[in-house]
């Protein structure tokens, strides 16, 4: 729930890979023309709050809780690796990698941030690009916690 939570607000590629359009088609009321290059906003799709409801901008894991929604894209609200197919072909390693990584950090320490500060003063803004990577470093301090 927390890989997903923080795909849906912090994509990877907030605009996938551009696709185009092979034939004229009408979606949701709207002509696209055939040939159409066409972006698919993955970051305004998660911070939507028609579809995550109005605290779509904040960070609550426990949102996937009942629900089934996937991220392997068959659920079109969340395709943090796209879909279809030219979809990630690494999504596997990624989320394996992301899972693993992530486990292991809180598993062998505790974590606090610098001077007193609260979690909700993190500066999460993002350099938007090709990808989207933290405007500002991440700074926090782990303390081993595996000694015994
Ligand atoms: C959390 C990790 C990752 C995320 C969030 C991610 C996300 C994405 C996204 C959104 C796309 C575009 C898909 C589309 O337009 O439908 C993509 C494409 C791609 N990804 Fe990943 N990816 C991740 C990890 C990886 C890894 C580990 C590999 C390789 C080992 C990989 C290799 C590729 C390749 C080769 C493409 C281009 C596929 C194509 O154009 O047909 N990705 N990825």
């Amino acid at each position: 729930m927390v890989v997903k939570e923080s795909l849906r607000l912090h994509p990877v590629a907030l605009f996938l890979i551009p696709r185009e359009s092979m034939e004229d088609v009408v979606v949701d009321g709207y002509l696209i023309p055939k040939n159409t290059r066409i972006l698919v906003n993955t970051w305004s799709m998660g911070r939507n709050p028609n579809i995550w409801s109005e605290n779509a901008e904040e960070f609550l894991p426990e949102r996937f809780i009942d629900g089934n929604i996937d991220l392997r894209g068959q659920h079109f609200e969340l395709i943090p690796f796209g879909s279809g197919r030219r979809g990630c072909p690494g999504m596997q390693l990624g989320l394996i990698t992301v899972r693993l990584v992530l486990s292991q950090l809180i598993h062998c320490f505790d974590w606090e941030l610098p001077d007193g500060m609260l979690p909700h003063e993190l500066d999460m803004s993002e350099t938007f690009g090709l990808s989207l990577p933290r405007a500002n470093h991440l700074l926090a301090k782990p303390t081993y916690r595996l000694l015994e």
